[in-house]
């Protein structure tokens, strides 16, 4: 589904991401760990497409066509969807109108998915304009819903959001993830296949009680450096912290 092979980025002149080699395959959820200022969220904004972030090096290829320099546009078109960690207010949009924008071209029954969500008080107000956190998040999720991207990248989901909201969150990501089941049920991922793939961000690794990830890759000084089982990862980050983990890569 994603490939990315010997990626190098710069923003501004400054060389943020050193060699990424990934690949994430159909179906698959892979989980991106990294201390802060790694490169993770300038990974996910090069993978969309974004300006600013210059390929200097590498390529990127989806469903097996070159996207390295395509624009965000037909990205998103193509099937790559984003959920940003620290998405902007729009004045003067209101938050229905962003998700039937989101689900151009298909009919999407913008107030069916929003109640999914318990998030229809919010489709009249400006996006994000005084949203909390988790509002925050559940209005990425509702986009994406819209969207139904095959690629979901997604950048600490979690954060911000309280112990009974990220149940919501978890679904929701997993129905996402499963293509035909519009409605956010328990336990989903354990009895269906999925059919979309995910790269996740997270710190906390919370999210790994509520989605099950194939695999964990740790993004460190701009190179991804380890790429094994997300709870192991997890595991040893807690213990002995980024520098040690990263050690078993040498
Ligand atoms: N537009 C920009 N201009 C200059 N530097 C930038 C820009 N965007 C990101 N950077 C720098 O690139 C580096 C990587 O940032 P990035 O946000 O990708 O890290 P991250 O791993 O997602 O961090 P965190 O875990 O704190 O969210 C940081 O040093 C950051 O200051």
């Amino acid at each position: 589904m994603l490939q990315i092979e010997e990626l190098k980025v710069e923003i501004g002149g400054k060389e943020i991401l050193q060699n990424v080699n990934m690949e994430i395959p159909k179906g698959e959820t892979h989980i991106l760990f990294g201390p802060n200022g790694s490169g993770k969220t300038s990974l996910m904004m090069t993978i969309m497409g974004f300006s600013g972030y210059n390929v200097t090096h590498g390529k990127i290829t989806f469903k097996g066509e070159d996207i390295t320099y395509m624009p965000i546009h037909e990205r998103a078109q193509l099937g790559i969807g984003v959920s940003f960690q620290r998405p902007p207010t729009i004045n003067g949009l209101k938050t229905k109108n962003i998700v039937e924008i989101c689900g151009m071209n298909r009919s999407v029954d913008v107030n069916e998915l929003a109640k999914q969500l318990d998030f229809s008080d919010f489709l009249d107000r400006d996006v994000n304009h005084n949203f909390s956190g988790g509002e925050i998040k559940r209005s990425e999720l509702l986009q994406l819903m819209a969207q139904e991207p095959d690629l979901l990248l997604l950048d600490e989901p979690e954060s911000g959001v309280d112990l009974e909201s990220i149940v919501l969150i978890g679904d929701t990501i997993n129905s996402l993830l499963h293509k035909g089941i519009k409605f956010p049920r328990r336990g989903l991922s354990h009895i269906a296949a999925r059919t979309k793939s995910a790269l996740v961000i997270t710190h906390t690794g919370h999210i790994l009680d509520y989605i099950t990830a194939d695999k964990g890759q740790v993004l460190y000084e701009g190179i991804v450096r380890c790429s094994r089982n997300a709870r192991e990862i997890l595991k040893w980050i807690r213990e002995y912290g980024y520098e040690e983990c990263v050690l078993c890569s040498n």
